[in-house]
Parts: structure tokens; sequence; C-alpha cells
């Protein structure tokens, strides 16, 4: 059910009325997406996204009865901290999608050791070109101050990562709200996905939301909605 075409871009609300419901219909929308990747290419590339709210969604998937062996997994973004951090997403990743039938699929991470977050972006841009872009699916999160990826609205460059026509994977990001430094994939390779969920729960993400797309200053996650050539189906839960 559309709830409302926005000027550029349309999105698709799809609300449960619990998030076990969610996470169930999620994770089959997203094997269901895999899986025709599978047989339209021979392989599947998916890009998921970390923090608290996909734990749920990611036991779902982790059982789905898919070739998982020709799925490729990368983060949407990452704190710049190792995966034994409690702050890592992939460190979320591994405790909870890639487990069950998901632990044949293979796993690229975006955190290394490296000097600095800029030299581990340039390494990782480098590193994940021969990945079989575009994305088949990418699944988003977004903050209270309607972030995603991570794109914060405090981030210094902002339009670089929000550049639709950035020819880049992974950029750098810095910025204060964020908690430490972050690599996340571009804005340009997220709407070049086949597939763009956007997974939110609880009522303060329904009216961040809202605000995103209501008129007025323009919020990151509105800026995916916007740039994005096909609807961004959303799945929500209170
Ligand atoms: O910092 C991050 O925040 C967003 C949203 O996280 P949530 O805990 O509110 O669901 C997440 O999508 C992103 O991957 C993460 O790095």
């Amino acid at each position: 059910m559309a709830r409302e075409q926005l000027n550029s871009a349309s999105y698709n609300w799809n609300a449960f009325a619990d998030r076990p419901q969610l996470a169930s219909a999620l994770a089959a929308k997203v094997a269901d997406r895999l899986t025709r990747a599978i047989d339209r290419r021979g392989r599947a590339f998916l890009a998921v996204s970390g923090g608290t709210t996909p734990a749920k969604f990611f036991a779902d998937l982790s059982a789905a009865p898919i070739a998982w062996d020709k799925v490729i997994v990368t983060l949407v973004d990452e704190r710049f901290v190792p995966a034994s951090s409690p702050r890592s997403n992939a460190g979320l990743v591994a405790a909870n999608l890639l487990q069950n039938a998901a632990k044949a699929a293979r796993f690229v991470p975006l955190y290394h050791e490296a000097a600095g977050i800029e030299d581990a972006a340039t390494s990782d841009d480098a590193a994940l070109r021969s990945l079989p872009w575009p994305l088949d699916v990418v699944v988003l999160g977004m903050g209270p101050d309607g972030h995603t990826a991570s794109f914060f609205p405090d981030a210094d460059d902002l339009p670089k990562l929000l550049d639709p026509a950035s020819d880049r994977m992974i950029l750098p990001v810095h910025a204060k709200s964020a908690g430490e430094p972050r690599l996340t994939l571009t804005l340009a390779r997220i709407i070049d996905a086949d597939f763009l969920a956007l997974h939110i729960e609880g009522e303060d993400k329904r009216v961040a939301f809202d605000n995103a797309v209501a008129p007025g200053p323009r919020k990151p996650i509105r800026a995916v909605l916007d740039a994005s050539p096909k609807p961004v189906e959303v799945f929500w839960a209170p």
C-alpha cells in the first residue's frame, strides 16, 4: 500500500502487527529476491545494515532454504571497530545472520586494521570493486535522526556521500553524532540495487520517517527515497 507518492520517488509502506511477523515477511521477501538473482545471474549480492533492529530478521533469514553458497553478503555500513567489539555490525551479522543455512554464504566485511578511516575506505573501495555489482538486495535501517547507512545529518562531506553519480563503493564518514568514524556504501551504490528495503520498528521511527518525508529540511533517508529509481519497500512494525 503506497501511503503517498514523493515528488521524485515513491515508497511502499508495509506495516505489520508485530515485529516477529515483520521479520518473517522481510526474510521471505529477501530470500525470494536472492533466489531470483541466483536464477538470473548465478549468484546474489546482498548488503545489510547493523545497529539494533535487524537481529530477528537476520535469524529468520539465516534459516531460509536457498543456495547460500551462491550468496555474497556485505554491510551497508560499519563502525570503525573490530568484529570483537559490541559496536561491530560485522559482529551482529556473524552472530545472527551467518548461522544455520546462511553459514554457507561468503561474507565481505568493511572493517580491517588500517592507519585510519581514510586508508580503510580507500582499500575497501578497491577491494570491493571486484564484487558482482550492482547489489541485488539492500536492507537499510534508519536512526531517529533520519540517518540511514552512515549518512548522518552532521557528517562532514554529506553531499559526497549522497551524490547519486558517485563512482565510489565505500567512503569514510566523520560525524560527531555517529559515535565513532564510519565506513559506508555510497548512496549511488545503494540506489542501484535491484531491491531496496527499509526496516524500521517502533513509534519513534514511524514518526521520524513521517517527518523525513514531510516538507522541510531534507534528512538523509529522504535523499535515498528521492534518488531511488524504484519505490523503496518500507517494513514497519510498532
Ligand atoms: O549506526 C547505525 O544505525 C542505523 C540504525 O540502527 P538502529 O539500531 O536504530 O536500527 C543502522 O541501520 C546502521 O547500520 C548502523 O551502523
